[in-house]
């Protein structure tokens, strides 16, 4: 018996997508200077030393520079308490030159990340992770998404996925990534399924996913036995040598469509934040109205 050949699963690229959304924000910022005098401002607040977090922020504010968006780069030493980055980010919030603020994630252990978050004013959170902006995305009201979630509905949308009636299932519960994908996977009528440590039986589950994203933040640990033939794939998953959290060659021979690691979800992370970080800037400049296309913003849910 032959055993006909399974095409490969279509790749979901997120690199031409995030760089179309990144010369759209830069002529809205460059509209705003006409417009206002003032360019959008984006804070960087990054906490220690770790390598990774300093390449993800230096990256950031490259993209900034690029699309004539000014960053204040703000950077603490890894000995840093929670009440003085409090402070900190209460005076970015205060400070009517600064339009965005994001503090890069993870900090230090011994801080209180959850109440550093949450000093971020609800109008400059265009990162998307105080639980004011959790609420607004989970209810469909306006606001601004978490950026990695934002990115990955946009990528969807791009390639005509609709989660519509399909069974999503998200591997992983964080904050910023975990929780709000779900979220705003079930604002799109999705059926969706949380996995995460305590999970039993994790490959039965993920077995009947039309939709899987993994963002459980371990290197390969998505294996493609586990998928369902023709499944959607998207991989949030980031680590050192460009590997995600799925066995990107087993799934590509399963999934029907798969995100790359690199060159998937990841570039669309930093579009979704400057695309956020200039919308904000326009609402507190009073320019233009919002972009319509703003990043993964669902509807408001029914029933
Ligand atoms: N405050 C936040 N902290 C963190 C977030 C976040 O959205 N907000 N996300 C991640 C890290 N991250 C941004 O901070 C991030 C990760 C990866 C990429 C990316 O573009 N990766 C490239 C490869 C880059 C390279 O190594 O050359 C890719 O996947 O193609 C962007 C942003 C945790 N912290």
């Amino acid at each position: 018996m032959t055993i006909p050949a399974t095409p490969d699963a279509h790749l979901m690229v997120g690199t031409r997508l995030a760089r179309d959304i990144l010369i759209r924000s830069a002529e809205r910022a460059a509209a705003l200077v006409g417009r206002t005098g003032r360019r959008p401002c984006l804070a960087t607040v990054l906490v220690g030393d770790d390598p990774a977090s300093a390449t993800y922020v230096r990256m950031k504010r490259n993209r900034c520079h690029e699309a004539g968006i000014d960053s204040r780069y703000v950077h603490l030493p890894a000995g840093t308490g929670t009440a003085e980055l409090v402070t900190r980010i209460a005076d970015l919030s205060a400070d009517p030159a600064v339009h965005g603020i994001l503090l890069q994630h993870p900090v230090p252990g011994h801080i209180d990340e959850r109440a550093a978050f949450e000093a971020i004013a609800p109008a400059k959170d265009v990162d998307g992770v105080t639980t004011h902006s959790f609420g607004t995305m989970a209810f469909g009201l306006p606001g601004f998404v978490s950026c990695t979630p934002g990115g990955i509905v946009r990528l969807l949308d791009a390639y005509g996925v609709d989660p519509r009636g399909r069974h999503a299932v998200v591997i992983g519960r964080s904050p910023i990534l975990g929780r709000p994908v779900g979220m705003l996977l079930l604002a799109r009528d999705a059926t969706v399924t949380y996995c995460h440590s305590r999970t039993t039986d994790l490959p039965a589950i993920v077995g009947g996913a039309d939709l899987v994203v993994a963002a459980v933040g371990r290197p390969n640990f998505v294996q493609g036995t586990w998928l369902k033939p023709g499944a959607v794939v998207v991989d949030a998953g980031y680590h050192p040598g460009g590997v995600g959290d799925v066995d990107f060659d087993a799934a590509r021979a399963v999934a029907g469509m798969l995100t790359p690691v690199p060159g998937g979800v990841g570039p669309m992370t930093i579009a979704i934040l400057l695309e956020q970080t200039v919308r904000a800037a326009e609402e507190q400049l009073g320019g233009a109205a919002a972009d319509p296309l703003a990043a993964g913003r669902p509807r408001q849910p029914d029933q």
